[in-house]
């Protein structure tokens, strides 16, 4: 079944008052995408290492770092909570390094932190704000306001801290700080996001006695998006902080200081991911110079997961290639390891000669938006053949039409509405500046890649 109009992902979110710009996505049909392109700084590392840095025992730099609203976000956070963050010139080709002063923990006056709509942010946050004296309220956008947060709420109350969230269980909420935080052995379900085992970790040294936790998913359900755990656990460790992850879906941090750093970001590798996808659907190639070739990244996945569609994949003298196949097919994917690159590969899957199925990842009904129900309406407005699983998508080929591609406040939508509209003319991506949340240079780096922008 095709629904003509189908219902708003998101009943429980108002429209924005606001009209949003629709953005012509650019269209080459059957010209091949020929280009080599890097992506600003790595979301999940830039939050990290922010975090860290203000509870490390020294003054700490990323360079290269993102700027995005996300990390902004976050460097807003850690200022309200007493830590001095300064921008200072650097090598990066977006944007200045980032000096961290660690907080102090000694003020009593109540703050608020705008979360925006970024997970890091209000998962990551809460447990160091319990580090301190005051009261700390969370707050963000509306589609903030319905994404999970039950499990860190819970765990910082079973820590002894007092959480005031009117019953709620999600945002706004505000954490009472008592000037530390005993830690000990916690039991959390992570079903719902990674972002919550994290969160703990990332806290854990700056407790009393550490932490034990132990992930128990409702009907033995496991954490999604383990890679993220896995560059928690990486960072942690390489900052001198003791972790046994040898239990699996348990994890001991032991007390002890955060090692002050000097570190260079990576780039984001899943959003070098709409890039990538636009040689796929178009038979050409794009090439991604300054590829890590160790990384804790789940955008690492692409050299897996494009083969799939029947594009080939090489990393050479650290350059990521890919070069699209003459005809894109479908795939049967698992992406519980990788759910962020579902709105891209879905897009793919979109515009594929044959049908597709993606798996494991209906806790993206928790993301930005309710992924599952956005990518469902969206294809489908545009004349696709889309449908929601328990756990994942179906989509199979129907020709498309141009039409608006909405996005729902998501950056990956917007840019997933991009890589359709490569192939498929007249599709308009409504609010094309929500990819600000990672990447705000995404128009710029589309005209950039498509020949058309600075420098063609
Ligand atoms: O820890 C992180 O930096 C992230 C973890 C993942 O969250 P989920 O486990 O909720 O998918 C990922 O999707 C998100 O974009 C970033
Ligand atoms: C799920 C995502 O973001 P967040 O960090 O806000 O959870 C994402 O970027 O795909």
């Amino acid at each position: 079944m095709i629904p003509s109009e189908a219902p708003a992902p998101r009943p429980d979110v108002p429209e924005p008052a606001q009209q949003h710009e629709l953005w012509p996505a650019p269209f080459v049909g059957d010209r091949p995408v020929v280009a080599e392109l890097t992506v600003p700084g790595s979301k999940s590392l830039t939050n990290r290492y922010l975090l860290l840095a203000a509870l490390a025992d020294g003054p700490c730099r990323l360079r290269s770092p993102l700027h995005s609203r996300d990390s902004r976000l976050m460097v807003q956070a850690l200022r309200a909570l007493g830590a001095g963050v300064e921008e200072v010139a650097g090598d990066g080709d977006f944007g200045p390094d980032l000096l961290v002063r660690p907080a102090a923990w000694e003020a009593t006056d109540p703050v608020t932190v705008d979360c925006g709509l970024a997970g890091t942010v209000m998962r990551f946050v809460p447990p160091v704000a319990a580090l301190g004296r005051r009261p700390v309220t969370f707050d963000g956008d509306p589609g903030a306001r319905v994404r999970p947060m039950g499990p860190v709420i819970d765990a910082l109350r079973a820590l002894g801290l007092r959480v005031e969230d009117g019953g709620r269980g999600r945002l706004p909420f505000t954490v009472h700080g008592t000037g530390g935080v005993p830690g000990g052995e916690l039991e959390i379900d992570a079903t719902g996001s990674s972002q919550f085992v994290s969160a703990l970790l990332l806290a854990g040294a700056r407790f009393d006695d550490g932490l034990l936790l132990r992930h128990r998913g409702a009907d033995g359900r496991g954490v999604p998006s383990m890679p993220h755990v896995g560059m928690t656990v990486a960072v942690l460790r390489g900052l001198g902080v003791a972790v046994d992850d040898s239990v699996p879906e348990q994890w001991r941090v032991a007390p002890g200081p955060v090692r002050a750093f000097d570190v260079t970001i990576e780039q984001d590798l899943s959003n070098a991911g709409p890039f990538l996808a636009a040689a796929v659907v178009t038979g050409g190639r794009v090439s991604v110079p300054r590829w890590p070739g160790r990384t804790t990244q789940g955008g690492d996945h692409w050299k897996h997961i494009l083969p799939a569609f029947g594009a080939e994949v090489e990393l050479a003298d650290g350059t990521f290639s890919v070069t699209g196949p003459p005809v894109v097919t479908g795939v049967d994917l698992d992406l519980g390891e990788a759910g962020e690159l579902a709105p891209t590969i879905a897009a793919v899957c979109a515009v594929a000669t044959t049908p597709s199925r993606l798996r494991g990842i209906a806790h993206l009904r928790g993301h930005e938006t309710d992924r599952l129900a956005a990518l469902v309406a969206e294809i489908n407005r545009l004349g696709g053949d889309a449908e929601e699983t328990e756990d994942g998508l179906v989509i199979r080929p129907a020709p498309l039409h141009g039409g608006t591609f909405r996005s729902y406040e998501d950056h990956r939508m917007a840019t997933a509405g991009a890589v359709i509209g490569l192939v498929v003319p007249g599709v308009r991506v409504e609010n094309i500046g929500t990819t600000a949340k990672t990447l705000p240079e995404f128009p710029q780096l589309w005209s950039e890649l498509l020949g058309t922008g600075r420098g063609a």
